[in-house]
């Protein structure tokens, strides 16, 4: 099946981008978790699809309703950079000339804002706190005395590289639409061991739909570097939602001031919020198409067969 495509980027967070206005491909996990791959297929951390919306939605202001699936194939519940990015796609194609657009993802509806400056500004809706909705297991961790909100020590289990415990800090919890753990570095953020404890984290039973793992070394109250292990992509450039949720957890702990710069390895962002527990969170960055192309995506899939072994000689 040839499909075309959009290839785009947020800060370095890389998306395929498909155009399902007109009717939906009906790819599998398998096809989206292809398209992902940066060897056999085209290469992404997500894979957008944008979609029209019913007459009803319509009426009540949405514009569209994009999806969202993570390298690893699995759908996912909102995607930071990959809204900008969203914005960017449906004006360059002329699907919309609107400035600010309205969109449902699935965990909600959101509204972008095209800026003069080519920027994209979202708001991402308020964080949510509620462990269950996070979600989040306490009985898997300790909480941390003496903090002015729950930090959580989590407690040792055996992931895929080993028992983390002893390397991971405290992690705060919570949601933007999808769950972050966000744990305070105190040095070099490039030297924070997330490609060990970021995994660690990512599969930790307290988090039973896995999680978004965040590293942030706080340079000031306004300015930040991150780096984040995504659920379903490993390590991205950059990670918006992380970002959101790494800023809202530092005002909390009154570590950050309401407006801060926030640069990850790909990019900047800057993320706003009030402190007001209600508050939208705020998030500006930037959007871009790097290319077009078509892509024949295999109907039945599968790794090429691994070379033959060597026959031994006879002789
Ligand atoms: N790159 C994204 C987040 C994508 C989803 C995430 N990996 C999850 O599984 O929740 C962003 O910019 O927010």
């Amino acid at each position: 099946m040839y499909l075309p495509f959009t290839k785009m980027q947020g800060a370095g967070n890389d998306f395929v981008v498909l155009d399902e206005t007109r009717g939906t491909y009906g790819l599998t996990a398998a096809q989206y978790q292809w398209l992902a791959d940066r060897r056999f297929g085209v290469g992404a951390d997500q894979i957008l699809t944008v979609r029209a919306v019913s007459p009803q939605l319509r009426a009540q202001g949405v514009d569209f309703e994009y999806v969202i699936h993570n390298a690893d194939g699995s759908e996912v519940e909102q995607c930071g950079n990959g809204a900008r990015c969203f914005v960017r796609f449906v004006r360059e194609k002329g699907l919309t000339a609107k400035d600010s657009v309205t969109v449902k993802v699935k965990h909600g509806v959101i509204t972008l804002r095209m800026n003069a400056d080519q920027r994209v500004t979202v708001n991402m809706g308020a964080p949510v706190f509620a462990l269950p909705q996070v979600p989040f297991d306490p009985a898997f961790a300790q909480p941390v005395p003496g903090s002015s909100w729950p930090v959580w020590q989590l407690g040792a289990h055996e992931g895929a590289q080993g028992d983390a415990a002893a390397a991971a800090q405290p992690v705060a919890v919570l949601s933007m639409g999808n769950p972050h753990a966000v744990q305070f570095v105190a040095g070099d953020v490039d030297q924070a061991p997330v490609d060990t404890v970021g995994p660690w984290v990512e599969s930790h039973p307290a988090f039973p739909q896995r999680v978004n793992a965040g590293f942030l070394q706080v340079l000031s109250r306004d300015s930040t570097r991150i780096r984040v292990f995504e659920r379903g992509s490993g390590e991205t450039l950059a990670c918006g939602t992380g970002a959101c949720a790494a800023v809202v957890a530092g005002i909390r702990l009154g570590l950050l001031d309401a407006r801060v710069d926030v640069q990850a390895r790909g990019g900047r962002l800057t993320i706003e919020w009030s402190g007001d527990l209600a508050a939208p969170v705020f998030m500006t960055g930037p959007a871009e198409t790097v290319f077009h192309g078509e892509v024949n995506v295999p109907d039945a899939l599968g790794r090429p067969a691994a070379a033959p072994a060597p026959v031994a000689d006879e002789a």
